[in-house]
């Protein structure tokens, strides 16, 4: 696998973790506000319960009066004949239904944290008029049949639920038109998000925390395993180029630059398996400096090295990519010409002859050897050997020139 894909790998999962963490982010938030909403939804329908249980009271008692007060003063929306009556101690009482019941208990809640109203979309006292937000949630549990409805709205949470008309509201109701079983109004109870949401803010902050914490272990195991990957990849990089050089050295003559001759009977192998499978031609020709002792002698072993490099140069400036030049050994080159008929061997052969004498330093010979003139299967080693005879008749036929293995039968 490939250094950019453990890299790419790498970052879809960071990424794949990110959109995990910052999901799991926002389900939680979500819940945590759902779960706020839920806390107050029950607490609205308990006090809910209550209000309903005291208008349920003061209903099944038919009347209910108290003494006429400036806190309790007659009410001028129940136009009852006997709403006001003086007992036997001649106290002056008025009765109180449980609409003006619970107007009177919410007004009692005026100044704490949760305040209740009993509201209509079509009241008798215009001071219990449905607002905006309540005449909505009235009109939405009317379409649904809901039996209440609970928000945020703003820094306020909300809870309304539904009143329906029943026998006992006949009497004060019916004149405008109600039925029993109709919607009537609703109790709405309302409390500041300030008495919620330092619980929340406290809840959503310790899954901030948490999903921040898990975020940044998520980037830094991402960070140290690229970080890992980069430093497996220098290593993986430095071994390559160890191994480069090392197969450089064994596979290249040291002094030439020529394959060496353990690589060149690899390829000599491969070229031979090659040319038997596609039954093409292949030719070897072996070649020799001439005199290379004597240049030794004269010049010193110096010049003679500086001279195998130039003749190699020379050689390999002269051949294909496919062809192959390796140093045999001592002043002796092979040179491997694979798909290459005689003849043509032979011309290259002649020019290379050429080529290096007009270096003007040395001649070379060249003893060569072509599969075509061989038995089948022709093998690396038949072809080296007949080369070679071919090179010692080109020596011992005075030096400077070409011998083909077929000129020798
Ligand atoms: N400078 C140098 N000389 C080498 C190297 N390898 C072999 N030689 C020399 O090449 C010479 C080869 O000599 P011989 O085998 O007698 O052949 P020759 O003098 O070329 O004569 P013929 O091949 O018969 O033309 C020897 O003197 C070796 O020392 C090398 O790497 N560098």
């Amino acid at each position: 696998m490939r250094i950019r894909q453990l890299i790419l790998i790498n970052l879809a999962v960071w990424l794949f973790c990110a959109f995990v963490v910052g999901a799991s982010w926002l389900i939680n938030r979500n819940a945590i506000q759902g779960a706020a909403l839920s806390v107050f939804q029950a607490q609205g329908r308990a006090a809910f319960t209550l209000i309903r249980a005291t208008r349920h009271w003061n209903a099944a008692q038919g009347s209910v009066y108290v003494p006429v007060s400036s806190l309790t003063p007659p009410n001028p929306y129940l136009e009852l004949e006997n709403r006001d009556i003086t007992d036997n101690l001649g106290r002056r009482l008025t009765q109180v239904n449980p609409a003006y019941m619970t107007r009177q208990i919410s007004e009692l809640l005026a100044d704490a944290d949760v305040n209740m109203r009993i509201t209509s979309r079509n009241p008798l006292n215009p001071v219990n008029r449905a607002g905006r937000w309540e005449s909505d949630s009235l009109g939405l549990m009317e379409q649904t049949g809901a039996t209440e409805h609970v928000d945020r709205v703003g820094d306020q949470y909300r809870y309304m639920a539904r009143l329906d008309i029943v026998h006992s509201c006949l009497p004060c109701h019916e004149q405008q038109g109600y039925k029993v079983g109709d919607l009537r109004g609703g109790i709405s109870f309302t409390r500041s998000a300030a008495h919620v949401d330092p619980l929340v803010n406290d809840m959503l902050a310790r899954v901030d925390r948490i999903h921040l914490g898990i975020w940044v272990l998520i980037s830094m195991i991402a960070g140290l395993t690229t970080s890992l990957v980069f430093r497996f990849r220098q290593q993986l990089v430095g071994s390559e180029s160890v191994q480069q050089a090392l197969r450089a050295l064994v596979e290249t003559d040291a002094l030439t630059g020529v394959l060496s001759r353990r690589e060149l009977m690899n390829r000599l192998h491969r070229e031979v398996d090659r040319c038997n499978r596609f039954d093409t031609s292949l030719v070897v020709l072996m070649v020799d400096i001439d005199h290379f002792k004597q240049v030794n002698d004269h010049q010193g072993h110096a010049e003679g090295d500086r001279i195998l490099k130039r003749v190699a140069e020379q050689l390999q400036s002269s051949l294909r990519r496919v062809d192959s030049l390796g140093r045999y050994g001592g002043e002796e080159f092979t040179i491997l010409l694979p798909r290459t008929s005689h003849d043509e061997a032979l011309i290259l052969a002649r020019r290379l002859l050429q080529e290096v004498q007009s270096m003007g330093d040395v001649t070379i010979s060249v003893g060569m050897a072509c599969s075509r003139d061989l038995p089948d299967p022709v093998t690396g080693d038949v072809l080296l050997k007949m080369s070679d005879q071919a090179l010692y008749a080109a020596k011992r036929n005075g030096r400077n020139r070409v011998f083909c293995h077929r000129e020798l039968s």
